[in-house]
């Protein structure tokens, strides 16, 4: 749905300018929700903003479906970007119109008749959940109301791609999460292609199928999030995944216990078996659990644990063996 080849964008000239994102390319799906994140300055905005040429690259292909958009005419870029909702992370609401006449400028633009537009704008009203504020000005709105607007007239003209740039960021856990979540319905009833920029793991971890982590305008490591996720490469990826995993550093313990300590990471339904139990429960082994962390990723469940396991090496290694064939990734941390 998104194709970017090879994309460099550079601000001013000579001595001054500044080389925001350099040979960039991804491929995003259809109907995938894909998460960019990186630090301040990374390039984020930048790199999201040339997917509607917003930014226009310095160089590079920008395609969305099957359509170059760098090549167009400026009234064609006008009508392919109506394929292309965005959010930001002040709404950039209209602050002297409702709620109702906010979701229908897009449509107006679009030059709909009248009867068309009410009848559209009561359907986005209904999808964000605004039908009871629809004749409020945005000042007379909280923060996440004020996105839900957004969203709704990001979708007014039905786009296969909405953009979202930091769409969270100034909200509070809770409605970020209700944001997110509206996003998730979102992409699953009218499976729209999400692409979000965000310096926040949470919301990577809470609604993205993949991620690429950016750092000095390049991108540095790229996968499913589960993936990167659980085994980041890069130690951009390692600050980040740190935001929200137990942060501290299990090697730490190498010196400090006299047991084997063993890092396992476990996906999918077997998170909530009694692995642990099972696998000693016929041994003399026992086990402590030093850290642990079990959630959820988008709506895969999965756990991370480092445990220390005392008793026989022969019995230990038949333990480890045990989790390894029910699908454990299982490795010793020293
Ligand atoms: N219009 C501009 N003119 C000059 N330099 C710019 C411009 N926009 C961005 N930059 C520079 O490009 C680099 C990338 O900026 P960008 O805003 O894309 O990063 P970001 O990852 O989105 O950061 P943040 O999260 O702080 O918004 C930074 O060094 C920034 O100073």
């Amino acid at each position: 749905m998104i194709e970017l080849t090879d994309i460099s964008k550079s601000y001013g000239t000579g001595a001054g300018a500044v080389e925001a994102i350099k040979h960039i390319s991804l491929s995003i799906n259809k109907g995938e929700i894909f998460g960019i994140i990186g630090h301040s300055g990374a390039g984020k905005s930048t790199l999201l903003r040339c997917v509607n040429l917003l930014e226009r690259p310095t160089t590079g292909s920008v395609k969305v479906g099957d359509v170059e958009l760098t090549q167009l005419s400026t009234t064609q870029l006008q009508r392919e970007r109506r394929r292309i909702g965005m959010i930001f992370q002040h709404f950039n609401l209209l602050s002297m119109a409702t709620v109702r006449d906010n979701i229908a400028f897009p449509l107006e633009l679009a030059k709909l008749p009248k009867s068309a537009i009410k009848q559209r704008v009561d359907e986005l009203l209904q999808l964000v959940g605004l039908e009871q504020h629809a004749g409020k000005y945005p000042a007379q709105l909280s923060g996440g109301q004020k996105q839900r607007v957004g969203i709704a007239r990001a979708l007014a003209n039905n786009p296969d791609v909405l953009l979202c740039d930091e769409a969270t960021s100034a909200l509070d856990p809770q409605t970020t999460n209700a944001i997110l979540s509206l996003l998730m319905d979102i992409n699953d009833k009218l499976g729209i292609t999400i692409l979000l920029i965000t310096h926040e793991m949470h919301v990577i971890r809470s609604i993205c199928d993949r991620v690429a982590v950016i750092d000095g305008g390049k991108i540095v490591e790229m996968g499913d999030v589960l993936d990167v996720f659980l085994k980041p490469q890069h130690s951009i990826t390692m600050d980040f995944v740190s935001q929200i995993a137990d942060s501290f550093d299990p090697r730490e313990l190498i010196n400090t216990r006299s047991g084997r300590l063993v890092k396992m990471n476990y996906v999918g339904e077997i998170t909530y078996e009694p692995l642990l139990f099972n696998a000693v429960k016929s041994t003399t082994v026992q086990f402590t659990i030093l850290q642990g962390t079990v959630s959820r990723m988008k709506n895969t469940p999965y756990g991370q644990l480092v445990i220390e396991f005392i008793g026989d090496n022969g019995e230990i290694d038949n333990v480890l063996n045990d989790l390894r064939a029910k699908g454990l990734e299982v490795g010793e941390l020293k």
